[in-house]
């Protein structure tokens, strides 16, 4: 097991009882540590079902068991690879009769949640509802229970929401289910109050492996702990310029805490990268070097120097899409990355993902979006593409039965039902079938009223659509069309929250945008640069955005580029990443400390993890990196001036000498940025909002 380990990793995989952490920063080898550990136990006659390794994500559990499996064969298969709340589920299912819970409890969604308090609480918002969850899920997360919450509420709201997480909790006994917090909660109640479980779990369990441990939480913590038992056989490795989910209760404590909890941990550190080439760590390392260190490291690679790290700036966010698409074709073109799946885009918030998805589309390049949902996959965004797809080819029967309920026209299931069985007997299409002159004699004439009207409706708005020429017409042609269909009623008579509603209808309203930008030439489809100004009409943009809508089955393959949040991207690695969106107030996220005012502790703490998130970022490239941002940005429906993140000119430090004070040349880096990103601004403002 000790083939294609350095020392470090020998030293960690090797040492089997007792309880080991390993320390290191990126790349350097932390998870397959974990895997070729698995194999080693086993080898020293562990067997493969007394040995948990808990991963962050289901999708790293997943590839931790294929891994595994190479190393070990099928004996693999039996090694609990998990997650931390997978585990819970498994715990609760045999030993949840202690705590009153039946083997077969539920489990419920976010969207459960929100409609149980909703009811506990006897509200009808469901904004409030997500308030209260929000709270509630981060009291769990502390180990709190209703009456604990409550005893420490410090204003009124907040007691508030602890009496209706105590209503909310008894309908949870109720029903027998629990939420997602509880997965971990609830274990570590059964192991705390009950002792045959809590010695039945540390007997079964023989070694216990945790990959990412920065991000857990206190009842994680808590729960490794009970888990593992006084003989402490566990090996957790993690790096603290990782810990990125603060916001949702993950404590760093927990790494400080580990050496006190158990005075014989072995700590080992790892510093060969064996991911990225130099100049990319030196990027990495150039901007995590102001955070305070927890534990010193260091950091080098032997992959070489590599291509420098290309900034990227672009006008607009568009531009950035298409600027990205470029970069990714050139590099395919230039034989540097053969796959698409060599490639991700990377970014802060899902909602960026929009622009990208849009140019990679129009390309032609095969993609999936992780850790978000797509644009193109919302409901809404497909009510819409139906439409098109109906209007281009009227024989396309799923679109056409989307279209025809959508929103509801009085046109029922019998009546659709009725028309596919005379359709599938004569061999037409819906559409050919509700023409027909013989229609009548198996539907009603007021149904076939509706029907023709129908058909005329979608008639009509191909004719009209092959005749709307240019961006202006091209939005008021879209836009009557969504009030001839009250597609906004619809919207917000189908949601529940009008803040859902609205902001579908703002997708809703983008779309239709993008689509009248094409028809004014305003993008050009063919992946260039430049702006054409070439016009479309706005059958022919249906016609590329029907043929668009139905890529997304070739994602199947997996052989697609990568388009991620952040978050969703840690522990993963990439040959060529581009890290996109890097504008103030994205990345880090709302800038308080312009101008020069004092900035509060608070600030100084969401600074230190916005600048980890971006350490994340830089660290999943192997070979090529490019960091990208648009000297204007949308927000909401304005186009506002960006400035390039600060952490654009911390990366491009070169590289500093021992003698030089890297902080010293930092600061005036930093001054003579601000002053060029000020000016560009400035700039930017000057030329209008356009
Ligand atoms: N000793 C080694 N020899 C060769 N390649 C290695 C070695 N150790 C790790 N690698 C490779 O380096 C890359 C990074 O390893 P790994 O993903 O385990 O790092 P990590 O420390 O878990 O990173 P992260 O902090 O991003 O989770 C992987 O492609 C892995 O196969
Ligand atoms: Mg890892």
């Amino acid at each position: 097991m000790s083939a294609g380990l350095n020392l470090a990793q020998q030293e960690a995989v090797n040492y089997l009882h007792g309880p080991c952490l390993v320390l290191a920063g990126a790349g350097s080898g932390k998870t397959r540590v974990i895997t070729h550990k698995i194999g080693r136990l086993i080898q020293a006659g562990l067997e493969a079902k007394r040995i948990a390794a808990i991963t962050f994500t289901n999708k790293a559990a997943a590839e931790m068991r294929e891994r595994a499996k190479q190393l070990v064969g099928r004996e693999a298969k039996e090694v609990l690879i998990c997650t931390f709340h997978a585990l819970g589920v498994r715990m609760m299912r045999q030993d949840g009769a202690a705590l009153g819970l039946k083997p077969q409890f539920s489990i419920l969604d976010t969207d459960d949640v929100t409609s149980i308090l909703k009811d506990a609480g006897g509200t009808t918002d469901a904004a409030t509802a997500r308030q209260w969850q929000w709270a509630i899920s981060s009291w769990k997360n502390q180990g709190l229970n209703a009456a604990q919450a409550e005893a420490q509420a410090k204003d009124d709201l907040e007691r508030t929401t602890a009496r209706i997480m105590a209503r909310y909790e008894e309908r949870l006994t109720a029903y027998q289910s629990v939420d997602f917090d509880d997965l971990i909660g609830l274990p570590l109640k059964l192991l705390r109050d009950h002792a045959e479980v809590r010695d039945k779990w540390q007997q079964q369990l023989g070694h216990v492996l945790v990959d990412e441990y920065q991000d857990t939480n206190a009842t994680q913590y808590e729960l490794l702990k009970l888990l593992v038992g006084e003989r402490g056989r566990f090996t957790a490795v993690g790096d603290d310029d990782q810990s990125i989910y603060g916001w949702r209760g993950a404590t760093l404590d927990n790494l400080k805490k580990l050496p006190q909890d158990y005075p014989t941990l072995k700590v080992v550190k790892l510093e060969q990268n064996y991911r990225s080439t130099s100049a990319i760590l030196r990027a990495a390392n150039n901007v995590i070097g102001p955070n305070p260190k927890l534990f010193p490291k260091t950091l080098f690679s032997e992959l070489g120097e590599g291509e420098p790290v290309r900034i990227v700036d672009c006008d607009h966010e568009e531009h950035e899409a298409e600027r990205t698409v470029a970069r990714i074709q050139s590099i395919r073109a230039n034989g540097l990355g053969k796959d698409w799946k060599d490639f991700a885009v990377l970014y802060r918030a899902n909602h960026q993902a929009r622009v990208f998805e849009q140019a990679l589309r129009k390309a032609q390049i095969p993609y999936k979006v992780s850790g978000g949902q797509s644009f193109f996959d919302r409901a809404e965004i497909r009510d819409l593409c139906a439409w098109l797809r109906l209007w281009v080819n009227n024989d396309d029967d799923p679109a056409f039965l989307r279209s025809v309920t959508t929103p509801k026209r009085g046109i029922g299931h019998q009546t659709l039902q009725s028309l596919g069985t005379f359709a599938s007997k004569y061999k037409l299409s819906l559409f050919e079938a509700l023409f027909s002159s013989s229609l009548g004699s198996v539907l009603p004439a007021r149904a076939v009223g509706s029907l023709h009207e129908f058909g005329r409706y979608v008639n009509d708005l191909e004719f009209r659509a092959r005749h709307t020429e240019g961006a202006e017409s091209a939005r008021a042609f879209l836009l009557e069309w969504l009030k001839d269909i009250a597609y906004e009623k619809h919207l917000y008579d189908g949601e529940d929250s009008e803040k859902v509603a609205a902001a579908r209808w703002t997708n809703v309203l983008e779309f239709c945008d993008w689509m009248a930008q094409r028809c004014g030439g305003e993008i050009d489809d063919t992946a260039g640069v430049s702006l054409t100004s070439e016009k479309k009409n706005l059958l022919e943009v249906a016609q590329t955005i029907a043929l668009l809508s139905t890529i997304s089955e070739r994602e199947k393959d997996q052989n697609v580029v990568t388009l991620s949040t952040l978050h969703a991207a840690k522990g993963l690695e990439w040959p060529h990443v581009v890290l996109a969106g890097c504008v103030e107030g994205l990345l880090p996220f709302k800038p308080e400390d312009e101008g020069g005012k004092p900035v509060s502790e608070e600030f100084a703490q969401r600074l230190q993890e916005e600048r980890r998130l971006m350490y994340v970022g830089i660290t999943r490239a192997q070979r090529s990196l490019a960091v990208s941002y648009s000297k204007r940005r949308k927000k909401g429906r304005e186009m506002v001036p960006a400035m390039p993140s600060r952490f654009i000119a911390e990366m491009a430090l070169e590289k500093t000498t021992t003698k030089e004070d890297p902080r010293e040349k930092l600061k005036a880096l930093r001054a003579e940025f601000a002053k060029k990103a000020t000016e560009t601004a400035a700039a930017a403002a000057a030329t209008g909002n356009g």
